[in-house]
């Protein structure tokens, strides 16, 4: 489980973006959050993974205080916390299993990661997720040969090879034409079942987020303002997430695909 408490983000010398955020997500549920540009959505995941410092409060995973973690302890926190991007974030002139494998570098030893002897039942976990996600036939060609929509099956490969226990998602389907877009959203939801993994999802598109996630987070100006099922998402929400914001924030703008 997380639950973040109080969680203020004031990046140098600015006014807070984070603002006494309080949040929980439990067990294999899928949570979406919107908001506007600017709404704070990337920084609350960045603080998550620890990429950017809070300022205060509280982030706990299934027990462990992650604010206060420094060195070896917030290294091996990090293990726990899978990350999926928008630009995939692969090494494109790696092959899909050496990219696969890259999410076993906080366990194996930093001579195998660079001998590439990876330990067998990585590479076993490593076929068994691949062939889940249908890239296994892929294992050895370079990233960069592969669609838009297989690269951030890759991605979600090897955020899993972590073994993470929870899944972060910033804008994972933003480089996707609208139907791998989906196939992506709907991998996340199947694996979050099948692996009992809480996923949290920074999406711009909402209706996305209405079909295939559990819960929707709102955010504007740093604070969670709804906290519900799609089916709650109405009008009146939509407005306060989005009032005063440039039509293409709500009305789930598709961008150019990446292949
Ligand atoms: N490294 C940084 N230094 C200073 N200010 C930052 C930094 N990163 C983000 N901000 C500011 O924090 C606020 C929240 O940004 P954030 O990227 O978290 O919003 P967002 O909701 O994810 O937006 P988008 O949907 O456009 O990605 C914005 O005002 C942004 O300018």
């Amino acid at each position: 489980m997380l639950r973040i408490t109080d969680l203020v983000k004031r990046y140098a010398g600015g006014d807070p973006v984070l603002k006494n955020l309080d949040l929980t997500v439990e067990g294999e549920s899928v949570v979406s959050i919107i908001g506007s540009s600017g709404a704070g959505k990337s920084t609350l995941l960045r603080c998550i993974n620890k990429l950017v410092e809070p300022s205060s409060g509280s982030i706990v995973l299934n027990g462990m205080e992650l604010t206060t973690l420094k060195g070896r302890k917030l290294r091996e926190a990090r293990r726990k916390i899978g990350m999926v991007f928008q630009g995939f974030n692969l090494v494109d002139r790696l092959t899909v299993m050496e990219n696969v494998q890259s999410g076993r570098l906080g366990y194996i030893s930093t001579w195998s990661a660079i001998s590439r002897r990876y330990p067998k039942q990585d590479i076993r976990r490593a076929y068994e997720l691949m062939e889940r996600v249908g890239i296994a036939h892929y294992a050895d060609k370079r990233a960069d040969e592969l669609s838009g929509g297989e690269r951030q099956r890759v991605g979600v490969v090897r955020a899993l090879m972590q073994e993470p226990e929870i899944l972060l998602a910033d804008e994972p389907t933003a480089s996707l034409d609208p139907k791998t877009s989906e196939q992506i959203m709907q991998l996340l939801r199947d694996l979050a079942r099948e692996l009992s993994l809480p996923v949290l999802i920074n999406i711009h598109n909402v209706a996305e987020a209405r079909q295939y996630t559990d819960r929707i987070v709102g955010m504007r100006y740093g604070r969670i303002i709804f906290d519900g099922p799609p089916a709650e998402l109405d009008e009146t929400a939509m407005d306060r997430i989005y009032s005063g914001s440039p039509a293409a924030d709500r009305a789930s703008p598709q961008p150019e695909p990446v292949s």
